[in-house]
């Protein structure tokens, strides 16, 4: 497990963050969030009613499955001098899974503890314990996955492992030579470093990777925030392995990014499960040696599996991410391009969590646009909830800056379009300022002279290229709310910049596949 917390770390770009100490929630409003199963089916009738409760962050532990017991027993011929040793071996437990599923849409998981089935027992005639089933956690794509380290434990920087305090790495049966057929290959490195390497994925979570999605009826959901989602740690009393001076206390824990679930079937065997034990059939040929035969009743107990708590965290992945101050129009324009129904009103912050809206094209192509909450002076360092905000922009393929051109309520486009930009730039969430952008001029109905409305487009343009925004100098003129004008252009360069980001996406695809290696 050590080895391969370190290389999925390896191959993680992300940076490592502390900043999860408060659960946010937010709504999404996702056409994609249907499914074709008669199991999705029931469920999504009843997101149909309304409103549901929408989770983007959760805490959890999981806890792989004990290996079953190894059985010890003898032959039991009658007539028989020798007794030959013929006890089967426990089966290895289950792991826990974490899977991002493209019809998930929340992190409001049904539980906050996972265990997987324990291996069952070996038994006499050889007869080994049956295999722990897995318990597979479904999480929405986009899942950045944090373990919180305990306070015994410590990230080894330099292995890239996760150590324990005065604890040397024992060689676990090393000494033992199983005989027979039976192997725990299920456990270890080999099947992990392809899960990390998302090269193969195993049938059992191939349905999710070929799930159909559909556009439902109104193409929209509609979640609503909900602060008891989430639970402490620790309140299942049986939960003996995990004693109550391990509660978690948040800031006070290191945290290691162990994986980020972003593409649909994406996953990772998050905990083990333990070894079966060893039944004494091994010792067939070797019942001779006294010193494996006092063993074999240590060797023949099951392992326990790997416990650890998780910090999910769950960012939007969207094509296109709006930016603006608040009523420039952004929900506006979301409604006006797609089938999303985002609250629109004159007063400011009217949208307070993310929403996210599909632009579908005649030819299928699809573009999805997230409206987050509007963007302030000081966002950046987290004025007004920036943070919440911005995170959501973190992971777009490009950004559509909103400006209000008319200046209703006593705003300058060029100032908003000046603070915004630094706003993005100051924020520490990796290149999001280099990000391609489009930069957009709302409400031109209100300002009936062409030729003031060519010069504020131009004004707004230098003042983008000054800022460093990058686009290509155009600035879109439109009336979101009000005549739709400059629409039918807008979705031709949002599509134009989509296929653009798809493509750089691919060969960037291609170029970590070839480097990769463990
Ligand atoms: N005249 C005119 N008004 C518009 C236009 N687009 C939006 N509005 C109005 O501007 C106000 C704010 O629009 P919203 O779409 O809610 O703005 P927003 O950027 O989503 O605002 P927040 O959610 O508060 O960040 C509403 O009263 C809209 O009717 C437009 O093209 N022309
Ligand atoms: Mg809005």
């Amino acid at each position: 497990m050590k080895s391969i917390i370190g290389k999925i770390h390896q191959i993680l770009s992300q940076p490592r963050t502390s900043q999860l100490s408060l659960f946010s929630t937010l709504a999404v409003i996702d056409p994609r969030a249907s499914s074709t199963s008669k199991k999705k089916s029931s469920k999504h009738r009843k997101q149909r009613g309304g409103h549901y409760k929408f989770v983007d962050r959760a805490k959890l532990r999981v806890n792989g499955g004990s290996g079953g017991k190894g059985c010890i027993s003898y032959e039991s011929k009658l007539g028989s001098f020798k007794k030959r040793p013929d006890g089967g071996h426990g089966g290895r437990g289950g792991n826990v899974v974490l899977v991002a599923d493209k019809a998930e849409q929340s992190l409001n998981l049904q539980a906050h503890h996972f265990k997987a089935e324990d291996g069952q027992n070996g038994s006499s005639q050889q007869m080994h314990g049956r295999n722990g089933k897995d318990k597979v956690i479904r999480v929405p794509c986009g899942v950045i996955v944090k373990r919180v380290l305990e306070y015994n434990e410590y990230w080894d920087e330099e292995n890239q492992v996760v150590g324990v305090y005065g604890e040397e790495h024992d060689e676990e049966y090393s000494d033992f030579d199983i005989e027979n057929e039976y192997s725990f290959e299920n456990v270890g490195v080999g099947e992990s470093e392809s899960i990390i390497n998302n090269q193969s994925v195993p049938k059992d979570y191939d349905e999710v990777v070929n799930q159909e999605v559909k556009s439902e009826e109104d193409g929209m959901y509609h979640w609503e925030s909900d602060s008891q989602a989430i639970n402490d740690f620790d309140e299942d009393e049986n939960d003996v392995l995990i004693s109550s001076t391990d509660m978690l206390q948040d800031g006070e824990r290191e945290k290691i990014v162990v994986a980020d679930l972003d593409k649909p079937g994406s996953y990772i065997v998050i905990a083990n499960g333990g070894k079966g034990g060893v039944g004494n059939c091994s010792l067939a040929k070797r019942q001779h040696i006294p010193e494996l035969v006092a063993k074999s009743g240590e060797r023949a107990q099951g392992k326990p599996g790997d416990i650890m708590h998780l910090e999910l965290e769950l960012k939007l992945i969207a094509d296109i991410g709006l930016v603006g101050y608040p009523n420039a129009g952004k929900s506006s324009l979301l409604a006006a391009m797609s089938k999303a129904q985002p609250e629109i009103a004159p007063y400011p912050f009217t949208t307070l969590h993310p929403l996210v809206g599909m632009l579908e094209y005649r030819d299928g192509f699809r573009a999805i646009l997230a409206d987050v909450p509007g963007i302030v002076d000081g966002a950046s360092v987290g004025r007004g909830r920036g943070f919440d905000f911005l995170r959501h922009l973190e992971r777009t393929k490009a950004l559509m800056y909103i400006v209000d051109a008319a200046g209703v309520d006593g705003r300058d486009p060029l100032h908003d379009l000046t603070t915004l930009a630094c706003e993005i730039q100051s924020y520490g969430g990796g290149d999001m300022h280099q990000r391609p952008a489009l930069v957009v001029a709302n409400k031109l109905d209100l300002i009936p002279d062409l030729d003031v409305q060519d010069e504020m487009l131009l004004e707004i343009s230098k003042v983008a290229l000054d800022c460093g925004i990058n686009f290509d100098g155009e600035v879109h003129g439109i009336s979101a709310g009000v005549t739709g004008e400059g629409l039918g252009s807008l979705s031709k360069s949002i599509r134009s910049i989509v296929e653009a980001g798809e493509d750089l996406q691919v060969s960037k695809n291609e170029e970590a596949f070839y480097n990769f290696k463990f």
